[in-house]
């Protein structure tokens, strides 16, 4: 006889300790018989939401959010700007496979699978707000039931499973690890890429609590991805994963403007210098700007020093970075000196807002100090960002592309180069100082002074 062929006549409600051959349990997942949970409706959150519901069929997304849950209830994506989604969700929605609600507890009793993406930030003086975390975790312990998996995948401080959740699970559910699973499981997605992210442009990295976590989530995003699973030892060392990944972005980018900054004393142009020198395959220096931003790459770091707090270099790195707003302004004022004038009586135009082009995000953007502290110096200060239909909290007059030669501006410091300041026709403007903060534009062909970062 078949060994598999009880398997097919039994149903399977979790995946934990499952008594039935792995391609028994695939087929749970897939056919929606194993219920899933995501916690966290958000930039990422919902469309992994979309793709499990898209995969088993059998999903409840969870937002403390009301008008999230409302508008997803409804059809309708309330995150904008990632291919697919609003399709995805319409569809998902519409065919029942993917429902929302407000109530992660009912939530959490029904579900076996329950996936955490909830937001992970840092507070004012760089220590992690996990607030969210800890909000959600409890929920889900008061629904768990034994069989169930947890698997985190919002980014946080390595040792969050093991001291933080695991102890909240257990004590909310009365269950011991090995009663049910606990895995973390890295989001290596990017804003704007979000669904084809997560359907494999980066194997996943899983790493379980115990051996038998770190198969389920290995099965479970094996069916998700169409790129490897890669598990590693444990939930502590996948958490240091991606802590590593951005840490090795924000310090690369710190090398970048630090060399960038010394383009004066070297007297050349650094950018060359740094063009040539990733020739070199095992070379790959980052691109220097006027701020990092985003909610990764400048949180990521802290989580590790919170850890690990005598990490010199991590700290110095996010120390040049956080000082690159200034950096900027400094040479807008320069700048201005040597063109004859004064920050205080300029007129000047934050060109872009977001944190990069093409995203809508503005956490943590350095176009926000860069604006403060031009009108802290007395400047009239516009910023231009076709992302953006608010910019609730910065220190500026917007105006639109096709306002700005009307603007009588006497700078523009170019924070973030979105594809539409293409059609900018620099030469309509009368002379300018224009700090580029990006080596976005070539101005060689008219008469407005130009301080490119790098290159001067
Ligand atoms: N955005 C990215 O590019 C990216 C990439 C990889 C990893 N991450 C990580 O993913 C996580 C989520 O990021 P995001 O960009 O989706 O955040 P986000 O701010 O876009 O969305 C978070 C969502 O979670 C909801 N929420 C807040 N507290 C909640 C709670 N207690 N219970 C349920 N829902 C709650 C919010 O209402 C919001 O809808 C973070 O840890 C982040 O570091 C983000
Ligand atoms: C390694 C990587 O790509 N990780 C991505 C990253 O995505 P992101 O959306 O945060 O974007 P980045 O491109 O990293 O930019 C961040 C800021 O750094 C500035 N910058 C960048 C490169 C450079 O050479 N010089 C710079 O100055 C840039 O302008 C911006 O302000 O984090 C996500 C969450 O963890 C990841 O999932 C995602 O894979």
């Amino acid at each position: 006889m078949n060994p598999n062929s009880e398997d097919t006549t039994r149903t399977i409600e979790s995946l934990y300790h499952a008594s039935v051959s792995p391609v028994r349990q695939s087929e749970a997942l897939t056919t929606g018989e194993v219920p899933v949970a995501v916690y966290g409706l958000g930039k990422m959150g919902l469309p992994i939401a979309a793709s499990f519901a898209a995969l088993t069929g059998n999903v409840t997304g969870v937002d403390i959010d009301p008008d999230v849950v409302e508008r997803i209830n409804d059809g309708v994506s309330p995150v904008r700007g990632e291919p697919g989604l609003a399709d995805a969700v319409e569809r998902t929605v519409a065919d029942g496979s993917l429902s929302a609600s407000t109530d992660a507890a009912d939530a959490a009793s029904e579900a076996s699978v329950h996936v955490v993406i909830v937001p992970t930030v840092i507070r004012e003086d760089g220590s992690p707000d996990l607030t969210a975390l800890e909000q959600v975790v409890p929920a889900i312990g008061t629904g768990l039931d034994p069989g169930d998996v947890v698997l985190i995948e919002s980014t946080v401080p390595p040792g969050t499973c093991s001291e933080v959740v695991r102890p909240t699970l257990e004590a909310e559910s009365g269950l011991s690890l090995g009663e049910f699973g606990l895995a973390f499981c890295p989001e290596r997605t990017a804003s704007g890429t979000a669904l084809s992210d997560i359907r494999g442009t980066y194997p996943k990295v899983v790493g379980g609590a115990d051996a038998e976590s770190t198969r389920v989530a290995s099965l479970v995003y094996g069916e998700l991805t169409e790129n490897a699973v890669v598990p590693v030892s444990d939930a502590t060392t996948a958490e240091c994963v991606k802590v590593f990944e951005g840490v090795y972005r924000d310090v690369n980018i710190a090398l970048a403007n630090e060399i960038a900054r010394a383009s004066g004393e070297l007297g050349i142009d650094t950018l060359e210098a740094i063009d040539a020198a990733n020739t070199l395959s095992v070379c790959d220096i980052h691109r220097p700007g006027p701020g990092v931003g985003g909610h990764c790459i400048p949180y990521y770091p802290r989580f590790l020093l919170s850890r690990a707090p005598d990490a010199r270099l991590v700290r110095t790195a996010r120390e040049v970075n956080e000082s690159m707003p200034a950096f900027t302004v400094e040479k807008l004022r320069e700048q201005l000196r040597e063109a004859g004038g004064e920050v205080a009586d300029a007129r000047v135009l934050v060109l872009g807002v977001t944190y990069r082009p093409g995203v809508e995000e503005t956490r943590e953007s350095p176009a926000y100090p860069i604006a403060a502290e031009l009108d802290d110096a007395g400047a009239t200060v516009f910023a231009a960002d076709p992302m953006l239909d608010e910019m609730p909290g910065l220190r500026a007059t917007p105006a639109s592309i096709d306002e700005l030669t009307s603007l009588d501006l006497d700078a523009v410091v170019v924070v973030t180069p979105h594809e539409e300041f293409d059609r900018i026709e620099w030469s309509a403007f009368d002379d300018l100082v224009v700090v580029d903060g990006r080596d976005a534009y070539d101005l060689d062909g008219t008469t407005h002074r130009v301080y490119t970062l790098g290159r001067y």
